[in-house]
């Protein structure tokens, strides 16, 4: 029986992820879920955004699902001292969890392209995945510090750091499409250049079939927006991908259709890309898809169980195309969304 610790969180956190539960218990009855406190409610129960309790459950967890952290911009969890700020324990959860590589798909799905507010035939079979690394670069590095009018974080890289998170990549070109885009900005930063170097490096020596280019970040913000068929995979750094992923959102249509995994040495932490809404928390209208579709990945990645989560991803197609949720325009809220899955699941396919 695999345990998933659940970690709904903050904001439209508990909301999403109790959507994602609801459909997991229905295409795998087995599941067996244990809840824990992480973000600022946790601070508020256990004085720790990433309590001791939560830690410790995590030590025989199969797969980890997560909802959102974090606070509005005036909530008091943001004068804690940092360590102590709902950020900081999502943050302390990858560590512990060592999950380097995010994975960020990018999706529009056949009769879809309506809901992008880019032009269909640019919206139309886009496939993207952002590999985005989790656990190094200016997050984590301790070379930080805020002195009065000057201030400075520091982005630093090893060669395990960089080729771990790019193994990745090629693993996950290997069964697509063959081609990986390693973004950086080599042309300023020689953090940059080491992560080139070695990429490319590891490329020549291990994955001769893949075929590999390098391209700037500022340039990749234009490109994927405005040409995203040209990407295949992504690879890049921490900041980068955190920025890059949030952008590439506009392409199928919202935050709310971005989910992701993060896959590294252990359990893997399956949770949507977008933060704890906390313009809409509490009104049920948040859109439960990215959540549902990260549990897809945790059927797919942490659990081997593919045909569960295609059977999730044709569902929550099936039901943006009957009535899209409110930030994609239409009408759905989230239970309603929530049902119309739960619904389409029985659907025959074809
Ligand atoms: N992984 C996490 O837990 C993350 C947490 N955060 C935290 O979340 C808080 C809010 O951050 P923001 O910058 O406002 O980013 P956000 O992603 O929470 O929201 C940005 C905009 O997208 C909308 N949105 C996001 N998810 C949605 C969904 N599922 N359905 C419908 N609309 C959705 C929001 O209503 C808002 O207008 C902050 O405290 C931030 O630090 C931010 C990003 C990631
Ligand atoms: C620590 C998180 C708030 C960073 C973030 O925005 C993300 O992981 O998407
Ligand atoms: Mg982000």
């Amino acid at each position: 029986m695999p345990k998933i610790v659940t970690l709904p969180g903050d904001g439209i956190g508990p909301e999403v992820t109790a959507a994602a539960v609801e459909v997991l218990r229905e295409v795998a009855p087995d599941l067996q879920f244990e809840e824990h406190a992480i973000g600022g409610m946790a601070y508020d129960a256990h004085g720790d955004p990433f309590p001791q309790r939560t830690r410790d459950a995590l030590l025989d967890a199969d797969a980890v699902l997560l909802g959102t952290v974090g606070g509005p911009q005036n909530s008091p969890w943001n004068s804690l001292p940092r360590p102590m700020r709902p950020e900081s324990g999502l943050l302390a959860l990858r560590k512990a969890l060592g999950c380097y590589a995010n994975l960020r798909p990018v999706r529009v799905q056949p009769g879809l392209e309506h809901l992008s507010p880019l032009k269909p035939e640019l919206a139309r079979g886009v496939d993207i995945l952002i590999v985005r690394e989790l656990l190094g670069g200016v997050y984590f590095d301790q070379d930080r510090k805020i002195d009065g009018d000057t201030a400075y974080n520091t982005m630093r890289y090893t060669t395990p750091e960089v080729e771990r998170v790019a193994r990745m990549a090629f693993w996950a070109a290997e069964q697509r499409k063959g081609r990986v885009t390693s973004v950086d900005k080599a042309n300023v930063l020689e953090v940059s250049e080491l992560w080139r170097r070695d990429v490319q490096a590891l490329r020549d020596r291990e994955y001769r079939s893949i075929h590999l280019n390098h391209e700037y970040v500022d340039s990749v913000a234009m490109l994927i927006v405005s040409d995203p068929s040209r990407y295949d995979v992504i690879v890049t750094e921490n900041l980068f991908g955190d920025i890059l992923s949030d952008l590439a959102a506009v392409i199928p249509g919202s935050l709310g259709l971005m989910p992701s995994a993060s896959l590294g040495d252990g359990a893997g932490l399956f949770e949507p890309i977008h933060g704890s809404a906390p313009d809409i928390a509490g009104k049920g209208i948040a859109n439960p898809a990215a959540a549902i579709m990260s549990a897809a990945m945790l059927l797919r990645h942490g659990l081997k169980r593919s045909d569960a989560a295609n059977q999730i991803e044709r569902a929550v197609a099936l039901a943006l195309r009957a009535e899209p949720t409110r930030d994609l325009g239409g009408k759905a809220d989230t239970k309603t969304f929530t049902n119309a899955v739960l619904e389409a699941m029985g659907t025959p396919v074809g």
